[in-house]
């Protein structure tokens, strides 16, 4: 049987351009919405079709799917940020909840029946223990959690009626960049630990703020789940089989190794990898940063047959690195 197209809405963003990279060396059909407010072009190969259009147009998304006889769609566009889903709550319900909404509007208008949705593990707050499984309290301590979660309900209560099936990805922290250098990294004003240490190491920025040593950790610094992009972009292709191969399932799993490290940890490993140590400033706590986030991982293992190739700590930040050496070359070649 011959692959439907699949719609990556975000597919030029970071995650999402790993999809894109992913389901086309499977030779999938692939199609990319994004408007670009965070996205870059030159992520998505050149064969892959890119619209510059808003998810939360549904009329201009009606058109995509029919135009395209989209299958299924891997959604990933959003906005990210933690801090700034606090100070403007109403552009993240709108951009990360209504948007999805019109999203779905229009797949259930244009007869699209899977759709796989990237979730994170801030629905899960502060949780009590770890690691976290699906079943967990979800207690979202911030409003872009809570604008993740409500897409979540949105979904299972219309995958109910039979409409759709859906799967729900909760990420973990998702590092790194694609092995064979195509994509990685990009957004402007970067936030994640290692994007910004790798921007120190290269020389972007001057030091590594460590946002507090205080938390109950063995080390005092907060503890993460890493999870290579690669990996993640691999699990997506298997939860897309899965959707497609069984319509009446739905599911929800977390995406992590089960593997904790520090925020100093991680800091160790990239100056081991750089072979120069990066400047560190230790500082006060960041707000609504969890001390622990560890994801338990058995049901993307078992359910979906996950084989992760990239889980190395000393790969991830390779890779993320090489990714950075080569972002500050181009942007020094451009200046020249
Ligand atoms: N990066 C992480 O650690 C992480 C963790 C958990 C979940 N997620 C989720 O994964 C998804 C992808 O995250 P990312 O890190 O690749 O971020 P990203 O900003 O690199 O990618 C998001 C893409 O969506 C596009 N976009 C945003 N709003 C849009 C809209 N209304 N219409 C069309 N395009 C729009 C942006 O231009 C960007 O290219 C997001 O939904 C995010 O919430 C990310
Ligand atoms: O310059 C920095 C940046 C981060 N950190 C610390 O490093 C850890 C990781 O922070 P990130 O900003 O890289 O990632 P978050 O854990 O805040 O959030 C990410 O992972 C979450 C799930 O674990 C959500 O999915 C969220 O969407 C995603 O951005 C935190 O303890 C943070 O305080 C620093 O010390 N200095």
């Amino acid at each position: 049987m011959s692959k439907p197209t699949i719609l990556v809405t975000g597919g030029a963003g970071y995650i999402g351009s790993h999809a894109v990279l992913a389901l086309y060396d499977a030779g999938w059909p692939v199609v990319v919405v994004d408007n670009l407010s965070n996205g870059s072009r030159e992520v998505v190969p050149d064969e892959v079709p890119l619209i510059e259009t808003d998810i939360g147009d549904a009329a201009a998304m009606r058109a995509v799917l029919k135009e395209h006889r989209v299958g299924a769609i891997m959604h990933f566009a959003g906005s990210i940020v933690v801090p700034e889903s606090v100070t403007d709550p109403h552009f993240y319900y709108r951009n990360n909840t209504v948007a999805s909404h019109a999203l779905l509007g229009a797949a259930m208008e244009a007869g699209v029946r899977h759709l796989l949705f990237s979730s994170t593990a801030a629905t899960y707050g502060a949780p009590e223990t770890v690691p976290i499984d699906e079943d967990a309290p979800t207690r979202p301590i911030n409003p872009y959690g809570w604008s993740k979660l409500m897409t979540e309900q949105m979904l299972r209560d219309v995958a109910a009626t039979g409409a759709i099936n859906y799967g729900a990805l909760r990420y973990f922290n998702v590092a790194g960049a694609d092995p064979k250098g195509r994509s990685g990294q990009i957004g402007k004003g970067a936030t994640h630990l290692l994007k910004v240490a790798c921007e120190a190491a290269v020389g972007k920025r001057s030091h590594v703020d460590v946002f507090g040593t205080d938390y109950p950790t063995p080390d005092g610094t907060c503890i993460r789940d890493y999870i290579h992009v690669a990996d993640l972009a691999a699990a997506h292709v298997l939860a897309l089989e899965a959707l497609i191969a069984d319509p009446a399932e739905s599911f929800t799993f977390n995406c992590g190794y089960g593997r904790g490290t520090s925020v100093l940890e991680m800091l160790e490993m990239l100056d081991r990898v750089n072979g120069t140590p990066v400047k560190r400033v230790l500082g006060p706590r960041r707000a609504g940063d969890p001390p622990q986030l560890v994801a338990a991982n058995r049901r993307l293992v078992e359910r979906l047959g996950w084989q992760p190739r990239f889980a190395d700590t000393g790969t991830i930040i390779e890779s993320a690195l090489s990714w950075e050496r080569r972002l500050f070359q181009k942007e020094a070649a451009v200046c020249a």
